[in-house]
C-alpha cells in the first residue's frame, strides 16, 4: 500500500491539537467509516508491562479524552498503579494515524452519571453483570448474573460504584499523514509547562 491520498503540513494543524483533532475526528465522521472512534488504548501494569485494547472515545474537549469502563477492570488496576497511558487512532480511509500519550485520571461521577443513564437498559445491566476481566468458569455466569440484577432494578438500573469514565489529559498528540514511499508527514505537538504547546515535525 502506498499512501497518496494528501499532505499535511505544520501550517495546516495550527495551534491547538485538541481543535485540530476535532477536524480530524469530523472528517472521519463525514467519510462514513465505521466505528471512528474506536482507539486503542495501552496501560502499563505494576511490573511496567504494557496491555492494549479497544475502547470507544465518547468525548473530546479542550481537557482532553474520555471513555467508560470497568475501574475494577485489568485497565483500571493499572491505571491505579501508573496512570500515563497511550491511545492511538487509525483511520485507514483517510490514511491517517493520531497518536496521544498523557496522563489518565477519573471522570467526575456526575460525568459518569450522565453518560451512564443514556446507555440503553441492557448495557447498563451488563455493568453489573460482568465482573470485567475477571476468569469466569462460564457464559452461564454473565447470563445468571444479567437475569439476577434484571429481577433487582427492574427498569431503574442504577450506575455501578465500579463503572465509570476516565479522562486522558494529554501530553503529546501526533498527527500522521502517510505519503507516497513512506514519505509520511508527521506532527507532533507537546505541552510546555504552562499548558502551551509546542508544534514540530518528525522524521517518518
Ligand atoms: C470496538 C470495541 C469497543 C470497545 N469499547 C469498550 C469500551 O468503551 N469500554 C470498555 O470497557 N471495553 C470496551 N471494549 C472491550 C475492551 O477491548 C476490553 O476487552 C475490555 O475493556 C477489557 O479490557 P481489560 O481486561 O484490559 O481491562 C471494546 C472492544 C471493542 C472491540
Ligand atoms: C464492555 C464495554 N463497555 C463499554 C463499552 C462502551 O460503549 P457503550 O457505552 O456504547 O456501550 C463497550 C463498547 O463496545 C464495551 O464493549
Amino acid at each position: 500500500m502506498d499512501y497518496s491520498r494528501e499532505a499535511l503540513d505544520e501550517q495546516a494543524t495550527g495551534d491547538d491539537p485538541m481543535h485540530f483533532f476535532m477536524k480530524w475526528f469530523s472528517e472521519a465522521e463525514s467519510a462514513q467509516i465505521t466505528e471512528v472512534n474506536a482507539m486503542t488504548l495501552a496501560t502499563v501494569d505494576a511490573d511496567h508491562r504494557p496491555h492494549a485494547r479497544i475502547v470507544l472515545l465518547k468525548g473530546a474537549d479542550e481537557r482532553g479524552f474520555s471513555f467508560f469502563t470497568n475501574y475494577d477492570s485489568a485497565k483500571g488496576t493499572h491505571i491505579a498503579a501508573d496512570p500515563f497511558v497511550a491511545l492511538l487512532f487509525f483511520w485507514k480511509e483517510l490514511e491517517r494515524q493520531v497518536r496521544i500519550d498523557g496522563r489518565i485520571e477519573k471522570l467526575p461521577a456526575a460525568e459518569s452519571d450522565e453518560y451512564f443513564y443514556s446507555r440503553p437498559v441492557g448495557s447498563r445491566l451488563g455493568a453489573w453483570a460482568s465482573p470485567q476481566s475477571r476468569e469466569i468458569p462460564g457464559r452461564e455466569v454473565l447470563e445468571q448474573n444479567y437475569e439476577r440484577y434484571q429481577k433487582e432494578f427492574g427498569e431503574n438500573v442504577p450506575r455501578p460504584p465500579h463503572w465509570g469514565g476516565y479522562l486522558v489529559v494529554p501530553q503529546r498528540i501526533e498527527f500522521w499523514q502517510g505519503r507516497s514511499s513512506r514519505m509520511h508527514d508527521r506532527i507532533s505537538f507537546s505541552r510546555n509547562e504552562d499548558g502551551s504547546w509546542k508544534r514540530c515535525r518528525l522524521a517518518p
